[in-house]
């Protein structure tokens, strides 16, 4: 099985609603969709959505990365996937999310070289996750009507997205506990907005008025490891590293320090598949668990997280791979049921992607 061609193409999919966190607006998905092609006819399918205030890449720079990459693969086996994936992070630093995307196309081609669902190959099994929703900031009355919306949908969990003020914060979260039934599981997630005492304060005023969420995502800016440190010791709120980790060293240092309490795992992050097993390894060797989460991103990309999921799923114990959910349509075929807050892996070979529609080649 030898690879013949690399193609790239634009997937773009209109939101339910604007996207919105303290770092960015977003009114429709725009992602690149990488498809290997073989000798014998397969094809690999791969995905990535370029989130510049994150990972700093674009779809210019993802196709620039990828095309960086492309004779380093082309003409070589899938069997000599370690050397593949051994290719695809050794020319380029950085560029997380291009490395991912073509690693997704690798494994999909591996795992249908092997005749196996990528799960199996990973060593997971077929299985159904929950994953939480995100509810986009904005004024209070309105994220509490997507929150009810979301939980007559079924969701169990939500992931209330803060950050721009904490005075407002705080109001969002007493007003949206307090409009919630208690079993509903809220998930905080601040993208960097608050400094290390702000979070300290604010988590410590809700948790005087009994609001423990179940996680409180990246407080403070990505590098701001000692303000993590500085928030783990003061509250009671778990502390969950998103932007502070990409790397195994990233995530060896937060754990090594005692920072954190969970880490959240993201394939466009971590450069795709390979790193983040390993960082789930990493994790579980320190006993911490893990999410799995996902950029505002397309089905192939998302599809691919759950897969790891189920490899990993003594250690990656929460879900945030909801972005196919905030689709309102996608081209993507694919045998992965996604039902609001249930998705169900499936038997098929590989990611379990059939097509992808109509896409713009370029
Ligand atoms: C979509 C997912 N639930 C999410 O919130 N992901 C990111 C934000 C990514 C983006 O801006 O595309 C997160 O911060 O966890
Ligand atoms: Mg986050």
């Amino acid at each position: 099985m030898k690879i013949s061609g690399i193609r790239t193409a634009l997937l773009k999919a209109p939101l339910k609603n604007p996207f919105v966190t303290s770092l960015r607006r977003v009114d429709a998905l725009e992602d690149l969709v990488v498809i290997i092609e073989c000798d014998d006819g397969s094809i690999g399918y791969g995905e990535g959505a370029p989130t510049p205030v994150i990972t700093g890449e674009t779809i210019g720079s993802m196709r620039a990365a990828i095309a960086l990459m492309e004779p380093f693969l082309v003409g070589r086996e899938i069997e000599e996937f370690d050397t593949l994936l051994d290719h695809v992070h050794s020319h380029i630093i950085k560029n997380t999310t291009a490395k991912s995307a073509l690693e997704i196309a690798l494994y999909d081609l591996k795992a249908k070289s092997l005749s196996l669902p990528l799960y199996r190959m990973l060593g997971g099994e077929k299985r159904v996750f929950e994953t939480d929703l995100t509810i986009s900031m904005g004024e209070i009355d309105k994220m509490i009507a997507d929150c009810l919306d979301a939980v007559s949908l079924g969701y169990n969990s939500l992931k209330i997205k803060i950050g721009d003020d904490p005075q407002k914060d705080i109001e969002r979260i007493i007003a949206i506990h307090e409009a919630l039934d208690d079993s509903i599981r809220l998930r905080l997630d601040a993208n960097q907005g608050w400094t290390a005492k702000q979070s300290v304060e604010l988590l410590q005023g809700i948790e005087k008025r009994g609001i423990i969420a179940e996680f409180i995502e990246q407080p403070v800016a990505a590098d701001d490891i000692e303000g993590l440190k500085y928030i783990k010791e003061r509250v009671q709120t778990p502390l969950l590293a998103d932007e502070s980790i990409f790397s195994l060293k990233d995530a060896r240092r937060l754990l090594e320090l005692e920072a954190i309490d969970y880490v959240n795992i993201k394939l466009a992050k971590t450069g795709g598949i390979s790193e983040a097993l390993a960082l789930a390894d990493l994790s579980s060797d320190f006993g911490v668990k893990c999410m799995i989460g996902c950029m505002l991103e397309g089905p192939i990309s998302v599809t691919a997280g759950v897969h790891v999921a189920s490899a990993k799923a003594d250690v990656i114990t929460m879900l945030d791979l909801d972005a196919v959910s905030l689709l309102a349509s996608h081209p993507v075929e694919t045998s992965v049921q996604y039902d609001q807050s249930q998705i169900a892996l499936s038997d098929d070979l590989g990611l379990g992607i059939f097509g992808v529609g109509e896409l713009q080649f370029l």
